[in-house]
């Protein structure tokens, strides 16, 4: 049996962690006035041309202040951020590129978080091309990942992981998949799998993956880019919704996109025959604002997500059916693999876990994680 204390102590835990990385990117002040930009923000939903679905500041009498010194602002979201560079698309479709306020550049640690794609922003148009970034709207649904060290956001303001795998050509690597949830879960944001290139394979061979997936509370789809099975619930649910993709170069992430919006028209690449790995076609950060309301995130960052802030030990408290029996072990840092009176590995002998997904946590450490620099 769990205990209930432990694991409630493992979730302030998580939620410490996870509060930390929000305050760390979350750069909102109002630099112009010194109030927060939340306060600022007269919230309406607005769904504009190029629909960001997103909240505006509005001018009203009684924020005559914040209307003055947002008037003469243009509103967009950032699509990518190099640096101190930014590209930003405002409400309108065009694009600009922006730089940053010093202001804003002086609060982030040593300046790489000011400003990240995603991010909702109020710029100063310079030129019909340029512009100079001077507010940061408050952020939800961070995406991140730790490297020496140091949090890097690479996406804000996200509702959805769309973790995209392929069911052949390249073959199904649910290890892959178990990491993008790792991090979906790490982060808050809600995943969704989907497995593509369903056409090339008899379905009932990944009903039991699926079902094992399913049955711990995760959406999973299967889809087809070529015969477009799945492709108008795929539509619907992206609806309204700010979507990452993720997922390994050449499962056709974006011919998916190319079906679900006609017209896209983004470069499909080819799958090598010789390696049956993909090529990395889509090399740069693309916002694909949706027709019907909504908008994709395509970030290389994401989908080569290859580091991430996981350490072994917190594994099996972000895999949601192992976790109930982390705290039984005799161990308190149990990592479950060759260790005595280990609750995991006893509830894998009598099937209360999986024996896949015990395999799928066993290779998400010794592949990822316990490998010697
Ligand atoms: N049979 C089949 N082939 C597909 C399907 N979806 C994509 N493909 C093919 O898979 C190859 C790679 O597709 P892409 O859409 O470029 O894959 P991607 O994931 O966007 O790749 P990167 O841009 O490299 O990350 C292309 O040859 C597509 O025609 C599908 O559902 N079925
Ligand atoms: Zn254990």
């Amino acid at each position: 049996m769990p205990k209930k204390k432990k694991s409630s102590k493992h979730r302030t835990d998580f939620r410490k962690n996870h509060q930390g990385r929000v305050r760390g990117g979350d750069l909102t002040r109002d630099f112009t006035g010194g109030k927060e930009m939340a306060d600022l923000s007269q919230g309406e939903r607005v769904s504009g041309k190029g629909d960001l679905t997103r909240k505006r500041t509005i001018a009203t009498e009684s924020h005559s202040d914040d209307a003055e010194s947002t008037a003469h602002l243009i509103s967009g979201r950032v699509i990518s951020a190099h640096g101190l560079k930014c590209k930003v698309m405002a409400d309108d479709g065009a694009m600009y590129e922006c730089a940053i306020r010093q202001v804003l550049k002086s609060l982030s640690i040593d300046g790489r978080s000011a400003v990240v794609a995603g991010d909702y922003v109020w710029f100063r148009a310079e030129t019909p091309q340029d512009g100079m970034i001077q507010r940061v709207a408050p952020r939800h649904g961070i995406i991140c990942r730790t490297s020496r060290g140091q949090q890097h956001v690479i996406v804000a303001n996200i509702d959805y992981l769309l973790i995209i795998a392929s069911a052949a050509q390249p073959g199904l690597k649910p290890v892959l998949i178990d990491r993008f949830l790792l991090t979906a879960k790490q982060c808050d944001v809600e995943p969704v799998i989907v497995i593509n290139k369903i056409d090339l394979v008899d379905p009932t061979s990944l009903q039991s993956l699926i079902g094992a997936y399913a049955a711990l509370g995760f959406r999973v789809l299967m889809t087809s880019a070529e015969s477009g099975v799945g492709v108008d619930y795929l539509r619907e649910l992206l609806h309204g919704k700010q979507t990452a993709l993720a997922g390994q170069s050449g499962v056709g992430k974006s011919s998916l996109l190319n079906v679900v919006q006609p017209g896209l028209g983004l470069a499909i690449g080819r799958v090598s025959t010789d390696n049956d790995k993909g090529r990395h076609t889509t090399t740069t950060s693309q916002l694909i604002p949706l027709a019907n309301g909504g908008a994709v995130f395509d970030t290389p960052g994401i989908r080569q997500f290859q580091l991430w802030d996981i350490s072994a030990g917190e594994v099996a408290g972000l895999m949601p059916d192992i976790r109930p029996y982390v705290n039984a072990c005799r161990y308190p840092n149990c990592l479950h693999l060759s260790e005595d009176d280990c609750a995991v590995k006893d509830a894998v002998a009598d099937a209360r876990i999986d024996a896949r997904r015990y395999d799928a946590y066993c290779h998400l450490l010794e592949d990822d994680l316990l490998v010697e620099d």
